[in-house]
């Protein structure tokens, strides 16, 4: 039930009035014109909002009628923080609790009623109390509980039992919208997402289906934990039910890494990400620590690998978009690099083996090396990110970086290069009726004319649509375009520099057909399926 400060008795109003503005890490900052502004933790500044609205405190004057004697801080473990305080006016001495609503819960043996009298919370009441919390919990709000005691030693450290409890307030962290789409998007990228909090169980399964963490139909005896049943399991039960947790509640900071550690030790890649002092084990020792940049406190910051500087989940997506983008290009330049190279080796071997030249000279190979390398490593390299980059599997982290798929097209390209050239090479005079001199431009042309046909090639390693998006990569289009033109000067101009002869229209379109076949061939290729053993996926 909702009471409004007037329903309450003063006595309690006072005590909400101290438990909340004195027992706080929070500030509040009054400005002569506007709201006055609160710093400090989410929590805090929740809780001090609501004191200076509902309970219609002013923080500062508050404080200067106390003096804190002694403070304990919020900690991850215990979930709570508390202070001693004394009044000035009266010599009184206080202890006040604040965490998590069942753990203070637990600490209390009376509770204030709205009159302002004392009651015993026996077995009953205890249950009732339990059940609100479970309410409030699985309404998907963070419950807090303030609990005091009065005693009337100074020095004395701060009392844990036989508390009085003061009210219980619920705070809601709401998903943000397009975390449930970005929880799809990973999931649909075969990337797992699992929820480890401090909050409540109640609270975290609410949370947890709100954002499509959880799904309706799912067995939450199996795919809902609480840290310290997880701590206590064996560690050949942990690896066992591991896969299967989606939320773990109540964890500690040591839950966290130890979840971590469990799905590292089986092999999959884990990300984690996280904003407090008590995520950074956890993301120090993930593969890839995700931290947060406005709400994330330093030491989070620190032990991370990437700081997402919008705070917003729905960046991971992002991240993990253009991480598969740059593997991928990477792949599609090694496939492209690699057929250049076997090609070469291979034309120039045979060649010399067989008739003792070679067709490609040592400056007509360094001209295709420095083209390709150069300008081929630009055009493939800025390919942007695909959309069904994301509907793909992850890559294991023992899987090799060239696979089968790229042995396939990388192979089959050299192999019909190395064919045509070494034709041209023993029957090249005798096809174009043309001297030695010619027949060796036509191969040096026709081999990097199959080169820019192939880059085409690359830029899909699966799809057989090699075209969609070229016109949105102008630089791709660029760099073919130059690399064209370089080839054309190359061969019509500087006949001195790379041992070349004129070609005449008709040798040009032999060259540009013959290379032009590598398309066709690069699409019948795609058709034969490869084997992937991708059920390694993390
Ligand atoms: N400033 C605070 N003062 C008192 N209790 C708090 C405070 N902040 C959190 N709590 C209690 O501790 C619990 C969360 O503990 P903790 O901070 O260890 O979790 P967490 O894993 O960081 O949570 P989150 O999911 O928000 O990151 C909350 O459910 C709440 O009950
Ligand atoms: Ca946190």
């Amino acid at each position: 039930m909702i009471m409004t400060t007037s329903q309450l008795a003063p006595d309690v109003v006072q005590l909400l009035q101290e438990a909340a503005c004195l027992n706080t890490t929070g500030d509040v900052y009054t400005t002569p014109s506007g709201p006055p502004e609160i710093c400090g933790g989410p929590t805090e500044k929740a809780i001090l909002s609501w004191a200076l609205t509902s309970l219609l405190v002013n923080f500062n004057e508050l404080k200067q009628k106390y003096q804190i004697l002694h403070v304990e801080v919020f900690n991850s473990q215990k979930k709570r923080s508390g202070v001693l305080v004394t009044k000035n006016s009266t010599g009184k001495v206080h202890t006040h609790w604040k965490g998590a609503a069942e753990m203070i819960l637990a600490m209390c043996s009376t509770y204030y009623v709205k009159s302002g009298k004392i009651a015993p919370i026996d077995h009953e009441e205890r249950k009732e109390l339990d059940l609100k919390i479970e309410y409030m919990a699985s309404k998907s709000l963070r419950c807090i509980a303030f609990a005091y005691k009065e005693s009337n030693a100074e020095n004395q450290a701060l009392e844990e039992t036989e508390l009085t409890l003061l009210g219980l307030v619920g705070l809601k962290d709401p998903c943000r919208p397009g975390v449930k789409g970005a929880v799809e998007s990973c999931r649909a990228a075969g990337v797992s997402i699992k929820m480890i909090t401090g909050d409540n169980v109640f609270t975290a399964k609410s949370i947890a289906f709100e954002c499509g963490i959880l799904q309706p139909g799912e067995d939450l005896n199996i795919a809902v934990i609480e840290g310290p049943a997880f701590r206590n399991y064996s560690q050949e039960e942990r690896m066992e039910i591991v896969e299967k947790i989606r939320v773990m509640a109540r964890s500690s900071p040591f839950d966290k890494l130890l979840m971590v550690e469990c799905l590292k030790q089986k092999g999959h890649v884990v990300a984690v990400t996280g904003d407090g002092t008590n995520d950074a084990p956890a993301l120090k020792a993930a593969d890839i620590g995700l931290s947060m940049g406005i709400q994330g406190t330093e030491v989070a910051k620190e032990s991370s690998d990437i700081v997402i500087l919008d705070d917003n989940f729905t960046t991971v997506v992002t991240v993990l978009k253009w991480g598969r983008c740059v593997y991928n290009n990477i792949q599609k330049f090694i496939q492209f690099q690699l057929t250049v190279n076997v090609a070469a080796l291979v034309i120039n071997f045979v060649a010399a083996a067989s008739s003792g030249e070679v067709p490609l000279t040592a400056v007509q190979l360094l001209w295709v090396n420095l083209i390709m390398d150069t300008l081929g490593a630009l055009a493939l390299a800025t390919e942007r990110p695909s959309c069904d980059l994301m509907n793909k599997k992850p890559v294991g982290r023992t899987k090799p970086l060239i696979t089968g798929v790229m042995w396939r097209n990388l192979l089959a390209q050299a192999l019909y290069q190395v064919t045509v050239l070494l034709i041209l090479q023993f029957k090249g005079s005798a096809i174009f009726h043309v001297n030695k001199k010619v027949k060796d431009t036509l191969i040096f042309n026709t081999f990097v004319l199959c080169q820019v046909f192939n880059e085409f090639n690359a830029r899909n390693l699966e799809k057989k649509n090699i075209f969609r998006g070229i016109l949105k990569n102008r630089l791709f289009v660029g760099i073919v375009g130059v690399t064209i033109v370089l080839q054309v000067i190359m061969v019509e101009f500087l006949k001195k520099f790379a041992d070349t002869e004129r070609l005449n229209w008709t040798q040009w379109a032999a060259c540009i057909g013959i290379s032009s076949l590598s398309w066709p061939i690069g699409w019948i290729i795609k058709c034969i399926p490869v084997s992937k053993n991708d059920d390694f996926d993390h």
